[in-house]
């Protein structure tokens, strides 16, 4: 998408408002034409005060007042101005930043899979950022500069076109080292965001893994490094603020040097008769009010070309194809029993790179199911299958005997319970975190799903029960306590079928057991999927799936797989063995 497609698009969006921009257009002409007028009464009242005892008081009182109103007509509109283009600029990226969400909530789980989340969220916050900078900066300033510009001009040229051309030569000069200068500091400012970026990182890194920095001795390497990036911030800060703050003194020098030259002219000309004192003064404020709009206007572009670049990579993500809509005619399910089964499903994530090759599998109904292979086997795959995240390539995936490319999506996932390994939760309550699948569930449901989770010891040993406020799923709770919530998340909802992957790490052992009670709760006559790593749960499973390289290569109970000596019986005696 090119510049000028982005902003046509851009301005579709703003387009909406307009209301706000004609008013916008005509309280910045009003308020141009003031400043202009201004200064023509200046030049006025100047000539009715010239030479002894020919002042006309009246006169002068007369232009002193309504030079007084045409500036207080000005700085309203001035403001008018502001506002409006506030307006306009906000209301846009209102709607651009919840479109954006809107359609970030639609992207298939690839997008989110292949994007990091750091860029996503930079997208949302830095782009649309930069945009409304943009809009805001750009309509105002260019409208006023404009139309400035063009006004002290026309003024210029009617009081003394020879004076005009003087001015009109010196401008290119004025542009140019406002430029050179902008264009220098915007480098820099440019390098210090990305040093900046990546010191937060560095700090964000470091202080996430203080234990390990600790426990290897990493400090003063860590010190090292930080001191590093923190002079170079330091250095490139200094140099930015250096050239910024060269932009005026450079550009005021070119200025005054024409400043001088057309009052030498002028005076020169006032003496000969060929304009008045009151001419020269309008006329060196008209110079004034011509050469400002430049140094705005070239600090406007930069921020116009950082908008635009912003705006292209938000249009990047609005232009990712949403998740395939449901069928017309999909349907609900409304009780499932738990019937699953995969008919020559294939699947690939990159087309060069099949990973399920042809898997069949039949699980009937009620039956725990532990997925158990090597890392990179495809254990998360077959769940992202079932779940429909990504859709199969070919062959069909089946829930009570119906193709799940038939169902809603939303009843589909409604029908499976899923608690990861990942847990998430979100800035509020424990109780409105247990009822995050069942927002209106009273108390004593949320209860008696904690019970059943075993959470309930501890959400009542801490500080404020079930209203203790979790924030963003960091704060106190152990990694393990976290999960007794999800789990009860889960339990609340109470779905006929469950999709469980069991931690890895992090838990105490009382924790886990707790967990794997409360797992085996409630697998409890539910068809049930487990990515499990814990001999426990694999052994109690009725039906144990090893994958490897994609494809269920073996299935079976522990002992009938344990029998064939294949590639469970394998992964058994390295892993387990020993322990039992
Ligand atoms: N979004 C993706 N895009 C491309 N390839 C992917 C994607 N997700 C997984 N893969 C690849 O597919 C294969 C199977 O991955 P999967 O996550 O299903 O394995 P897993 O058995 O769940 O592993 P683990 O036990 O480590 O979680 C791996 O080779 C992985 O690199």
């Amino acid at each position: 998408m090119n510049t000028k497609q982005t902003w046509q698009r851009l301005l579709k969006y703003a387009g909406k408002y307009k209301i706000y921009g004609i008013l916008a257009v005509i309280s910045a002409l009003i308020s141009v034409a003031s400043s202009l007028i201004g200064p023509f009464l200046i030049g006025r009242t100047i000539d009715e005060m010239i030479g002894k005892g020919a002042v006309r008081f009246d006169e002068v009182f007369r232009l002193l007042v309504l030079l007084g109103f045409v500036y207080a007509v000005g700085s309203l509109f001035g403001w008018l101005l502001t506002y409006l283009t506030n307006r306009l600029a906000y209301q846009t990226v209102n709607e651009l930043r919840g479109e954006m969400f809107d359609h970030l909530n639609v992207l298939p789980l690839k997008y989110h899979d292949n994007h990091p989340q750091g860029d996503s969220i930079s997208r949302f916050v830095n782009d649309i950022d930069a945009v409304s900078d943009g809009l805001l900066q750009g309509f105002s300033t260019l409208l006023t500069g404009v139309f400035t510009i063009a006004g002290a001009v026309g003024l210029m040229l009617y009081t003394s076109p020879l004076m005009t051309l003087v001015v009109l030569l010196s401008a290119p000069a004025s542009y140019f080292v406002a430029r050179f200068v902008t264009v220098k500091s915007q480098q820099l400012f440019r390098d210090q965001a990305r040093i900046l970026g990546s010191l937060n990182g560095y700090v964000e890194e470091m202080v996430g893994g203080q234990k390990v920095v600790q426990a290897f001795r990493y400090e003063e390497h860590s010190f090292a490094e930080f001191s590093a990036q923190n002079e170079q911030l330091y250095q490139t800060g200094v140099k930015s603020q250096f050239y910024s703050s060269l932009s005026n003194p450079a550009t005021r020098l070119v200025n005054n040097v024409t400043f001088s030259i057309i009052a030498m002219i002028g005076s020169v000309m006032v003496i000969l008769s060929r304009i008045t004192v009151g001419d020269l003064s309008s006329f060196l404020i008209y110079a004034n009010l011509f050469a400002k709009p430049f140094n705005e206007i070239t600090g406007v572009i930069t921020q116009l070309q950082s908008a635009t670049a912003s705006a292209q990579r938000i249009f990047r993500v609005l232009d990712e194809p949403a998740e395939t809509p449901d069928r017309p005619d999909a349907v609900d399910l409304p009780q499932a029993q738990g019937l699953i089964e995969f008919r020559d499903v294939r699947f690939a994530y990159e087309q060069e790179r099949p990973l399920i090759k042809a898997l069949n599998l039949t699980v009937t109904p009620g039956t725990r199911v532990a997925i158990v292979g090597k890392t990179g086997a495809g254990k998360t795959t077959l769940v992202n299958l079932l779940m429909r995240f990504y859709d199969a390539d070919a062959g069909e995936i089946a829930v009570d005997g119906v193709n799940i490319n038939r169902l809603s999506r939303d009843g589909l996932r409604r029908a499976f319970g899923m608690v990861l390994q990942d847990t998430w939760l979100f800035g509020g309550t424990v109780r409105e975190n247990i009822a995050y699948g069942k927002p209106d569930a009273s108390l004593e449901e949320v209860m008696a799903a904690a019970k059943a989770a075993n959470a309930h010891g501890f959400i009542m040993r801490l500080p404020q029960g079930y209203d203790t406020v979790i924030d963003g799923g960091e704060g106190s709770l152990s990694q393990g306590q976290k999960q007794l919530l999800t789990i009860a998340r889960v339990m609340l909802v109470d779905p006929p079928m469950l999709i469980l992957d069991e931690a890895t790490s992090s838990i105490d052992t009382l924790t886990e057991i707790r967990i794997q009670q409360a797992f085996l709760k409630m697998m409890e006559g539910r068809t049930s999927f487990v990515i499990a790593h814990r001999l426990s749960t694999i052994r109690e499973a009725d039906l144990i799936l090893f994958m490897k390289d994609g494809d269920v290569v073996e299935s079976g109970s522990h002992e009938e797989l344990l029998a064939r000596g294949g590639h469970y019986a394998g992964l058994y005696n390295s892993q387990f063995a020993v322990t039992t």
